[in-house]
């Protein structure tokens, strides 16, 4: 037998079938592992592993299995013309099965070749699959859960976005990123509301559609949904995202321009977060990153008093006056240019300064599409003074479902509600503060120094300079340094060319104080290196407890197929190592997990004769006397092995059991 326990003729484990396509009344399968993830997708032990296709950047389009980097992505179908037909009204309606049924006869949508080969006779209940794309490290596989009812998105309430949020929530650890296919119509303020839902989101979420139905010769859709299925499976923008017409837009920042143009939606204040072009150009620096250390949450609790109240010349009081009675709770009013409304009607500011007296939250947006409110006029100004929120440069999607978001919060107060409704959540506002020191980009300075001027030069500088800079200072242990280096403009998430961020490195040096620094300032937790290592594996492996509880706390978990993971503790018992079987304990792996063999770390420590190590795996082992694919239990081994102690332990387990 192999020294990690692994009997070379034994072949990996045979994949869990995962169905390609599910409805919402379907549950996911109950893995042991933290993962959904069926396929042998191992996460290698070290480096050296590797196949040489591996140690490649980007995968190769005949590669498959165990060859080739693969990504698991879940779509979320809540309706909208991208599946929509014509009816016998002869209008377009959505219709339950008819997108997911077609999709796999789509060769640009589904690789059926890539499927059989690698998932065999079980492939038309295995995940579908992205046809490789030139210059992606990663196959995406994904799986659609469509809702019933499908929905046209005009049709769409509060409700369904908890839905969709609770969704995510749900399957979160069991997939790379999540694409949302949802109609075009309502589509901003899903976008928007599910930006504020997702607490300390740190996976990529795209919200997509179509303005024709993808099942026409010439279609949007096709596009659009494969767009948002390679970003998802191969990038980590841990935020709320649109992708339309070859953008990625901060969901939060879009606003639906065109009922006809395909090029629907525009982000007025940000510039796209990423463009489709030849190759995926993703701006890192404008990525909005979650601040504290905490995990992935979701907020459900919305409340529905909210409305836009959009002033116009010679509003009547009576109209103005009910739209701020009771039961509303907050209102987005949208006022003129940089923030006016009519100064000299008495009437309305009256009915302004009453209503936030009594706690009514009134956020002020402009009717503007570009720009924001400011104090600059006296017609602004009278709004300042009443108590009126100032919502900068908010999309009124935006503002809105933040209202019910922040209303929905019962564990702040009205003081509290009012300070957040102005604060940048989630990168939804710009406010007027004055410029920080960010602003100066030691990118530019260098590269005037060296000459450097188109775009592509300094992104492509400073790709290269900060990582190494970074990392200069993470080996350092300097945290000034690398307050500083952000300060320049550098994007501390940034990754070196083996795909690793400083997080990784701070690991695998158990730097407590940087790991949290860094996390501190929204690094992911998710990014896997070359390897498919994450910064959760480097601390285990130098098993820093304190740093997996970190990580852990800020949402991070194991990745991998869960035999992999079997195959871990299973060397770690045979070593006799208590220590990285606690370290495995910590990051959330089931101890009793076998490896493709069907042994558990328990058999190891039994043949091995560790007995406290034993002693250590009992209480976590569901059956003592499991076999493996031998047909024998740890009991068995430990009597091969001679140890009488342990076998005298697992006897009276065993005795103990029956
Ligand atoms: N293009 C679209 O998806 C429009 C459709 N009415 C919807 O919002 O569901």
């Amino acid at each position: 037998m192999h020294a990690n326990g692994q009997s070379p003729h034994l072949t990996s484990a045979k994949p869990i079938p995962i169905p390609a396509v599910e409805n919402d009344q379907q549950q996911l399968p109950k893995l042991r592992l933290n993962t959904i993830n069926s396929m042998d997708r191992t996460v290698p032990a070290s480096p050296t592993l590797q196949s040489p296709s591996m140690r490649r950047n980007v995968s190769d389009g005949n590669l498959v299995g165990q060859d080739v980097k693969e990504a698991r992505v879940r779509v979320i179908y809540t309706g909208g013309t991208i599946g929509m037909m014509r009816n016998e009204r002869n209008v377009l309606a959505p219709i339950s099965n008819a997108l997911v049924r077609s999709i796999r006869k789509y060769p640009n949508i589904h690789d059926e070749e890539y499927a059989l080969r690698r998932f065999g006779a079980s492939a038309s209940m295995a995940p579908l699959v992205l046809p490789y794309v030139q210059g992606e490290t990663r196959r995406v596989l994904y799986q659609i859960t469509e809702y019933t009812p499908l929905l046209d998105s005009s049709n769409m309430t509060m409700h369904d976005w908890a839905r969709i949020a609770e969704d995510i929530h749900q399957s979160y650890e069991f997939f790379d990123g999540f694409v949302v296919l949802h109609g075009t119509d309502t589509l901003s303020y899903t976008a928007s509301a599910l930006s504020f839902m997702l607490e300390n989101l740190g996976k990529t979420v795209i919200i997509t559609g179509s303005q024709i139905p993808i099942f026409e010769t010439r279609t949007d859709g096709k596009d659009n949904f494969t767009s948002a299925l390679i970003i998802a499976g191969n990038y980590v923008i841990p935020e709320v995202c649109v992708f339309f017409g070859n953008k990625l837009m901060r969901g939060n920042r879009t606003v639906k321009v065109s009922s006809n143009a395909l090029d629907a939606f525009d982000s007025p204040n940000v510039p796209p977060l990423a463009r489709i072009g030849i190759n995926v150009n993703v701006d890192y620096r404008l990525i909005f990153r979650p601040c504290s250390v905490e995990r992935f949450n979701v907020h459900l609790d919305l409340d529905e008093n909210v409305g836009l109240l959009r002033i116009f010349p010679s509003i009547s009081l009576p109209t103005f006056r009910a739209f701020l009675a009771p039961p509303i709770k907050g209102v987005v009013l949208q006022s003129f240019g940089s923030g006016n409304v009519p100064s000299n009607r008495h009437d309305l500011i009256e009915e302004l300064r009453a209503a936030a007296a009594r706690g009514v939250l009134i956020v002020n947006c402009t009717q503007c599409p570009t720009g924001s409110v400011a104090e600059i006029y006296d017609t602004g100004k009278v709004l300042f003074d009443l108590g009126v929120i100032p919502g900068y440069d908010m999309t009124p999607e935006s503002a809105l479902s933040k209202l019910a978001y922040v209303i929905g919060k019962q564990e702040w107060t009205l003081d509290v509600k009012r300070q957040m409704l102005q604060t940048n959540l989630r990168g939804e506002l710009t406010t007027t503060a004055a410029p920080k020191m960010e602003d100066y980009d030691l990118v530019d300075a260098v590269a005037r120094s060296l000459h450097l001027s188109s775009p592509q030069e300094l992104d492509q500088l400073g790709a290269t300079l900060f990582p190494a800079m970074i990392n200069a200072a993470v080996v350092d242990g300097d945290i000034k340094k690398i307050n500083n280096l952000k300060t320049y403009g550098a994007d501390l998430s940034g990754v070196n060319h083996d795909n690793r961020t400083a997080l990784h490195l701070a690991c695998q040096l158990g730097n407590v104080k940087i790991v949290r620094q860094l996390l501190r300032n929204g690094v992911s937790v998710h990014i896997r290196d070359r390897y498919d290592r994450t910064p959760l594996l480097e601390a285990i492996s130098i098993d820093n407890q304190e740093i997996i509880e970190l990580l852990i706390s800020c949402g991070a978990h194991l990745t991998g197929s869960s035999r992999a993971v079997g195959e871990q503790l299973c060397a770690a018992a045979a070593r006799g190592s208590i220590k990285r079987l606690q370290s495995y304990q910590c990051a959330g792996a089931d101890l009793s997990q076998p490896d493709p063999s069907g042994r558990t770390a328990l058999h190891l420590a039994a043949l091995h004769g560790f007995l406290e190590v034993v002693q250590y795996l009992l209480p976590f082992m569901e059956n003592p006397q499991e076999t493996d694919m031998l047909g024998l239990s740890a009991l068995d081994y430990a009597k091969r092995g001679n140890h009488t102690i342990i076998v005298g332990m697992l006897n009276t387990e065993t005795n103990t059991e029956v």
